[in-house]
């Protein structure tokens, strides 16, 4: 059910962007209250525009998490770049997050120049305030560079400790219009479970495997059977080239093992029950190039 607004009450789209790593999808989780988004030490973890809702007495807040704008390498890279700028101009507010560990790099200003084109409102969050405080004053000096004459506002917080989120939180409230419910307010995100759980089972490739797996995974829920006590799920691990299976299945099934117990652990949370996880892996030639593969695997330009 979807509650009539009271007077003031506010609403608004807000996009999370910025370059690959700098702590997106763990800012939106933080902000939900709830894992929406994978998150992993590797950039570009992240591939499709995912959504978290947060409502509160005052307002509802739907978070847009764009994956990293970067320049993009093959089909792939350039449909979630389509998508981050597609972003851009069809939320209310831009929320442009840096990482506040290092100084202000090219990466950075890459997105500065795009933005430059955008007549949405921008705040700049400095993001990981928790690392390497010693040099804060010369990053935020570098950032303060950036922006330049830019007239946005520019605030600093952690996501992994959650220092400075209270006042992030009241700074985006303020900018928002008063507007409707856009969603009920229990509602967390309106990703389908089935695609967290495929996420949930990349996240742990990205997790355990090294080199060119994590890139060249893409995961299909092949089938969900709810049974009274149990869950059972059918899922397809995708990878490009058939030396990559040995490495993902490991000697006698071990790493596939670990994958699987590891996301199943994961999808129980999810759900909150009893889950029963089968993986099966097979060998799409070199789907990241191909419209095709992307199309029938879920990663398409979300006008
Ligand atoms: N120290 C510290 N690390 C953080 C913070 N926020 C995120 N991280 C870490 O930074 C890494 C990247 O975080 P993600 O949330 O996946 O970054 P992202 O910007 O969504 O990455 P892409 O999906 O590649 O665009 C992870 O290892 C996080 O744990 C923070 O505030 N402090």
């Amino acid at each position: 059910m979807i509650p009539q607004a009271a007077p003031g009450f506010k609403s608004g789209f807000i996009a999370i962007i910025g370059r690959p790593n700098v702590g997106k999808s763990t800012l939106m989780n933080q902000l939900v209250g709830q894992k929406i988004a994978i998150t992993s030490p590797i950039a570009q973890t992240t591939r499709n525009r995912l959504r978290g809702i947060l409502t509160t007495e005052a307002a509802q807040i739907i978070f847009v998490d764009t994956p990293g704008i970067h320049k993009p390498h093959h089909q792939l890279g350039k449909v979630i770049v389509k998508n981050a700028r597609i972003a851009i101009d069809s939320v209310d507010l831009l929320l442009f997050i840096v990482d506040g560990s290092v100084p202000a790099g090219g990466g950075d200003r890459f997105i500065v120049d795009l933005l430059t084109k955008t007549e949405t409102p921008i705040i700049l969050g400095i993001n990981k305030s928790d690392e390497q405080p010693e040099k804060h004053q010369a990053i935020d000096d570098s950032y303060q560079q950036l922006v330049g004459q830019h007239n946005w506002q520019i605030t600093k917080f952690s996501a992994l400790t959650g220092d400075g989120l209270t006042e992030l939180q009241e700074l985006l409230v303020n900018q928002l219009e008063p507007g409707p419910y856009y969603y009920p307010p229990d509602l967390v995100t309106d990703q389908p479970e089935r695609f967290i759980m495929g996420e949930l089972i990349r996240e742990q490739i990205l997790l355990l495997t090294r080199e060119e797996i994590p890139h060249s995974v893409a995961i299909t829920i092949d089938r969900v059977e709810e049974e009274p006590k149990i869950t059972r799920i059918l899922a397809t691990i995708n990878i490009e080239r058939d030396s990559q299976k040995g490495i993902l299945i490991g000697k006698g099934g071990s790493m596939l093992k670990t994958i699987g117990s590891a996301a199943r652990q994961q999808i129980q949370k999810l759900i909150a029950g009893h889950v029963y996880l089968e993986l099966f892996v097979k060998v799409l030639p070199k789907w990241r190039q191909s419209r095709l593969s992307l199309d029938e695997l879920g990663y398409r330009v979300e006008e």
